[in-house]
């Protein structure tokens, strides 16, 4: 059981707890594996297939070896996440479920005590195959959890930023998402809990969110100002609760997006340059984005928005810092990524797609002001263009299903989103497949995990490095873009040039394998010839 909160200084601590050792469930045998006290060293053989086209046209397929070196730290630091936007009905959730899990609650609710616990969490809910018993044939699988040496989400110290100056327990009551029990059993400490106060560029967020905006820094667009107090709030938060390591998630309204404009958001020095003279196309966020990477804070975002304009990249690039996003992955969407996939890939046409929302709380008040909504619109729209374009026998070049998103804000049913979809397909010989869902998506429940799994996979990403094989290479990070977080994330960021996967079961085996590449384990390829060649 993780340590109690300490909650003295308003904040939901991590039980004022030092980096953990790292709790092995299994080690790896294997002379490509080496063990010690703070690092786990390995060799590491990528094998992927190069395919080129020979003088007939044809394809020739090649295997290809690529020789990595990687370094894990097992020391589990004192992590604390910083939500912007921690007001809101996804911040006040995480927070309350966090301190539910670690201090172990249970409530009553009208069918009975409910135990605290992170179902929705890859990473906390779900397990991973680590092999095959070889003397009994039986598939092992182990907690996802305990592939790496990870964080875990008992011992996060939380805090945050947002326009409301409501404390966590008034602003818990106003997004409407936990039972009174529960919410009873955690006011305590979630009243102890005020935002910090944070920007507001009032044109990047819907008018109807004004009216909460009333725990504000001085200034109604960029400024270095703005950016330096975003960065001296870090490291006071850090300092305060003598974290090894922040983290930051924007869980904050949806923006508009920003234009793109040469000479102002194209390059690092260009944006930097941009907040120096106040231009009113910096939004909150990228400013946010900017601070955490001159802080190097991680910094994820899980709302739609293009926070990360082309001189966003560019500086993380610059600073070695980790950005990742976009939009958290939360229901409708998540089921469309993995629906898609099977449609697509068993041969079936999908020829249209009509995703309708009905959400009733702020997050649905701020989407209903057209600007927004486009931004939602873009990320909710774009999950299935890989999957068509790599199935090139049902679709042709540019060929598409019809695919139309619609949110309408509808107050009564708050937090609990409606999602209805249908997904029409063309069969064999003329016939169709008319697949129609309703999906009660409470939204801040399903997407609370998602904050928690982005937090220790991008934590988990810091600590892991990587070299060409040969004793020239130099150690380095992963690119400052984390596409490993696609996951659990829309329209997943990757750095530039490189191709977007939506398909949510290519997204889980790109993480699952390059977790245990880290501890040198081959990729999870599920042929189990062991069980067909005998
Ligand atoms: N299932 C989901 O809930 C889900 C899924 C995907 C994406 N999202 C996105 O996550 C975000 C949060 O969702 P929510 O339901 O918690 O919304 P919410 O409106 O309840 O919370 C947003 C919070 O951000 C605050 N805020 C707005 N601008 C700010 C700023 N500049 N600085 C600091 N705080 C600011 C608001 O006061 C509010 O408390 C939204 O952008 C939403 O689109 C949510
Ligand atoms: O469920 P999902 O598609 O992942 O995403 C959700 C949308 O359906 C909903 O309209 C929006 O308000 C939420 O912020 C979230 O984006």
């Amino acid at each position: 059981m993780a340590p109690h909160a300490d909650n003295s200084n308003g904040f939901a601590n991590g039980g004022g707890i030092e980096a953990a050792p790292a709790r092995d469930l299994f080690t790896v045998n294997s002379p490509n594996v080496e063990y010690t006290d703070n690092f786990i060293n390995t060799k590491y053989t990528y094998r992927t297939t190069d395919v080129s086209k020979n003088a007939d046209g044809k394809y020739v397929a090649a295997p290809k070896e690529t020789l990595y070196d990687f370094k894990v730290d097992r020391k589990i630091p004192k992590l604390g996440v910083m939500l912007v936007g921690l007001g809101g009905n996804n911040g006040t959730t995480v927070t309350a479920g966090i301190i539910a899990n670690r201090r172990g609650l249970v409530w009553e609710t009208k069918t009975g005590k409910q135990s605290a616990n992170y179902y929705g969490s890859v990473i906390m809910g779900s397990t991973t195959k680590l092999g095959t018993d070889s003397k009994s044939g039986k598939e092992i699988n182990i907690p996802f959890h305990d592939l790496l040496p990870m964080v875990h989400p008992n011992d996060l110290t939380i805090g945050g930023w947002d326009i409301s100056g409501l404390n966590l327990a008034e602003a818990m009551d106003r997004a409407k998402v936990l039972e009174p029990s529960l919410k009873s059993l955690v006011r305590k400490e979630m009243a102890l809990m005020k935002p910090l106060p944070s920007i507001y560029y009032p044109d990047f967020i819907a008018a109807n969110q004004e009216d909460r905006a009333d725990n504000l820094i001085p200034g109604s667009k960029a400024s270095v100002a703005h950016v330096e107090q975003i960065r001296k709030d870090i490291r006071d938060f850090k300092a305060a609760n003598n974290l090894d390591k922040v983290i930051v998630q924007w869980t904050a309204n949806t923006e508009r997006f920003a234009d793109l404009i040469e000479g102002v958001n194209d390059t690092a020095d260009n944006l930097l340059k941009a907040i120096e003279t106040g231009h009113e196309e910096v939004s909150p966020s990228t400013v946010f984005a900017v601070a955490c990477i001159l802080e190097k804070a991680p910094f994820i975002n899980g709302s739609p928005q293009n926070t990360f304009v082309p001189g966003a990249i560019q500086l993380a690039e610059k600073h070695d810092a980790f950005i990742g996003g976009d939009d958290f992955k939360s229901g409708q969407t998540k089921m469309k990524s993995a629906l898609v996939d099977f449609l697509i890939s068993a041969g079936i046409k999908l020829t249209s797609i009509a995703s309708y929302n009905h959400l009733g709380n702020n997050d649905g008040k701020n989407l209903s002001s057209q600007r927004q909504f486009r931004s939602k619109e873009i990320s909710k729209s774009n999950v299935v263009d890989d999957m068509v374009a790599a199935n090139t026998v049902l679709y042709k070049e540019g060929e598409h299903p019809d695919h139309t998103v619609v949110i309408k804000y509808m107050p009564a049913v708050g937090d609990d989103k409606r999602a209805l979809d249908e997904y029409y397909a063309e069969i064999f010989m003329g016939g169709h497949q008319t697949i129609s869902i309703f999906n009660v998506c409470e939204d801040s429940l399903l997407a609370s995990p998602l904050i928690i799994d982005l937090v220790l996979v991008s934590e988990m990403m810091t600590r892991i490095e990587w070299k060409a094989e040969g004793a020239e290479a130099k150690y380095a990070g992963f690119h400052s873009v984390l596409s490993i977080l696609s996951y659990m994330l829309k329209a997943p960021l990757t750095p530039p040039g490189t191709p977007v996967i939506n398909s949510l079961a290519k997204q889980r085996a790109a993480l699952t394998n390059i977790f245990r590449a880290c501890v040198g384990l081959e990729p999870e390829n599920d042929m189990t010839l062991e069980h067909k060649l005998f």
